[in-house]
């Protein structure tokens, strides 16, 4: 196996194996704790401009396969495992991972203690490195490193939304039948603005009953707006997506103009940090984020705690409370999770409904925005 070399901006310096694509490349590194779902996480384009390290083991055990793509593309810098399997056994599966990660150019990091990683991360938190195949040199990688833009410093919107807008044909997994549900004709439409979204989140806004188009990022509110009051929609959904929201200076300014006019809006994730942001309300920035698959969240409209899968480094500010209602808390670190504003149709998770992977108990959401567009 070829060798990788990785540095840390707190100056550890790392020897590994590498699979997968090779070549030099800067991130930051977060850590997911997701036990199943690698190809999900590779492929969510919320990790665009990261390297993400898994705290499970075995990774690669069960293959590849195209319909657990979150997006076409493989977005984040790379991955970093403990033990990688080139070896796969799965019903599913089409393909082996090193193929997926050359495919896609992500560079693979394995035979590394992850476990060591996590718990460096954790007390210290995110932060930047270099990973490289070709450059072995501590010092000359610390100076690349030091060189190169840190996350907040690049609009990663821009990379990973969609060129064109599109209509989305697809419901969910249909596991009896092994395939994708087809999305049946609706009356109720919305527009989805692209941010980077995952796959799943679209069908399951489809399978709630909804048509979907989805827009880029760049969309011109007035387009909307004017959709809107021709009744040719009846709300928006803002997407997930990679980086610091507090980057999205353009993207905030159109957001304000849909926020007036009163439509209604569902958001996850990075849609909900804008959302917050739109209102005047900066997000921060977590030690480490929240990134897996069984984090306990109170929906306090219910009083049910949910399990969800979460993806996170940015969280909405406490004193949003100003103009919103909290309606979930995240139950690890008692964040804020979802909020419904006053007197507006729009309401928005940190979380993931969507699942892909991890857990389906927060899906019931979407129905709820169906409703509320109808
Ligand atoms: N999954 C997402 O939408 C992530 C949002 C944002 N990039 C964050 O890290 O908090």
């Amino acid at each position: 196996m070829q060798k990788v070399w990785i540095y840390i901006e707190n100056g550890t310096f790392l020897e590994a194996d590498s699979f997968g694509a090779t070549g030099t490349a800067v991130g930051e590194i977060v850590f997911n704790t997701s036990m199943t779902g690698y190809q999900e996480i590779i492929t969510d384009p919320s990790y665009a401009g990261q390297f993400v390290t898994f705290t499970m083991p075995e990774i690669g055990n069960v293959g590849v396969n195209e319909d657990d793509m979150e997006s076409f593309l493989a977005h984040c810098k790379g991955v970093l495992v403990r033990s990688y399997h080139h070896e796969y056994s799965n019903f599913r599966a089409q393909g082996d991972l090193d193929s997926l990660l050359k495919e896609h150019n992500v560079l693979g990091i394995c035979n590394i203690d992850t476990r060591y990683l996590t718990k460096m991360l954790r007390d210290e938190g995110a932060m930047m490195m270099i990973a490289s195949t070709e450059i072995s040199d501590k010092e000359e990688l610390a100076k690349t490193l030091k060189q190169s833009p840190r996350i907040e410093d690049i609009n990663y919107i821009k990379e990973v939304t969609t060129k064109e807008p599109y209509i989305h044909k697809y419901g969910t997994w249909n596991h009896e039948k092994l395939r994708y549900n087809k999305a049946v004709m609706s009356d109720k439409k919305i527009v989805a603005i692209d941010y980077g979204i995952k796959r799943n989140i679209l069908n399951e806004l489809v399978e709630s009953g909804l048509e979907v188009e989805v827009v880029p990022a760049t969309f011109k509110a007035e387009d909307l707006i004017a959709k809107f009051e021709a009744a040719e929609i009846g709300g928006i959904f803002l997407s997930n997506g990679p980086g610091d929201p507090l980057t999205l200076t353009e993207e905030k300014q159109e957001l304000q103009k849909l926020i007036d006019k009163n439509i209604p809006i569902f958001a996850i994730c990075l849609g909900h940090q804008m959302l917050s942001i739109a209102h005047g309300y900066d997000t921060y920035k977590l030690k480490f984020g929240q990134h897996g698959g069984n984090h306990p969240v109170a929906n306090l409209q219910t009083s049910v705690v949910e399990i969800t899968a979460q993806n996170h480094n940015y969280n909405v500010p406490d004193n949003i409370i100003e103009i919103a209602e909290v309606t979930h808390k995240n139950l690890f670190d008692n964040t804020i999770e979802g909020v419904k504003y006053k007197n507006k149709e729009i309401f928005s998770v940190q979380h993931h409904p969507e699942a892909s992977p991890g857990p389906h108990e927060s899906k019931y959401i979407f129905k709820q925005f169906a409703e509320i567009v109808k």
